[in-house]
């Protein structure tokens, strides 16, 4: 089953639980948090307080994806935050498996991103170890951007990777996901889609669900 893990990054700030809930009501499968430090990538959002209000409005999973440098400094913060998984960059962290370990003894599911420009042998060593792989299929840093057609070889290249491992391991894309580009990435090989603008752009976040949904 396909999942949709809409991004707050889209949400309105200034009432983000009711955001949440509206999601959730809609169909949503998990709360994706994207986490920016203006270094990594061009931009500043959410730190762990963000995450903690987040935490007792939903029962839906919180998919943490850190778009940070030095993120073994942080990821502690996010655990107790309450994070359910919890994603760092392999161009961010100089010591991967390390940064993976890190996440699994804190009793969090440890996930691991490639921007569109990185190649996927950079997670091969790590396969085994992770519960979810995120392919970027925009450069990170803002939501709203167009898909990146060039990626979809990649995302058919890490669910071969994942079905070698015999273990169920979610291959999700993140960037420019709406009902035209959402089958071509199924078709690929992802079976979770993070939305941010085709879903909070919306009046009906239900209906943008659906729509996403529908088109598969
Ligand atoms: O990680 C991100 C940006 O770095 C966002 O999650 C992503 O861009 C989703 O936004 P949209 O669906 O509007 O493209």
């Amino acid at each position: 089953m396909v999942k949709i893990a809409p991004s707050i990054l889209s949400a309105d700030f200034s009432k983000l639980g009711e955001e949440v809930l509206d999601v959730e009501k809609g169909g949503a499968d998990y709360i994706h948090v994207d986490v920016m430090d203006g270094h990594f990538v061009p931009n500043i959002t959410i730190g762990s307080l963000v995450v903690d209000a987040i935490r007792p409005v939903t029962k839906l999973p919180l998919d943490v994806h850190l778009m940070i440098e030095n993120p073994d400094q942080y990821i502690p913060s996010f655990a107790k935050a309450g994070a359910d998984i919890i994603s760092v960059h392999v161009e961010a962290t100089p010591h991967l498996h390390r940064s993976i370990q890190l996440i699994r003894e804190l009793g969090v599911k440890p996930g691991v991103v490639i921007n569109p420009a990185t190649p996927v042998s950079t997670i091969q060593h790590v396969i085994e170890d992770v519960e979810l792989v995120l392919l970027m299929t925009v450069n990170p840093g803002f939501g709203g951007q167009a898909f990146i057609p060039s990626v979809l070889p990649k995302i058919t290249e890490v669910r071969s990777l994942v079905n070698q491992t015999g273990k169920t391991i979610d291959v999700e894309v993140d960037g420019g996901i709406n009902p035209d580009t959402a089958k071509q990435v199924v078709e690929a090989g992802a079976n979770v889609l993070v939305a941010g603008s085709a879903i909070y752009n919306s009046r009906n976040r239900q209906n943008a669900i659906d729509m996403i949904k529908g088109s598969l």
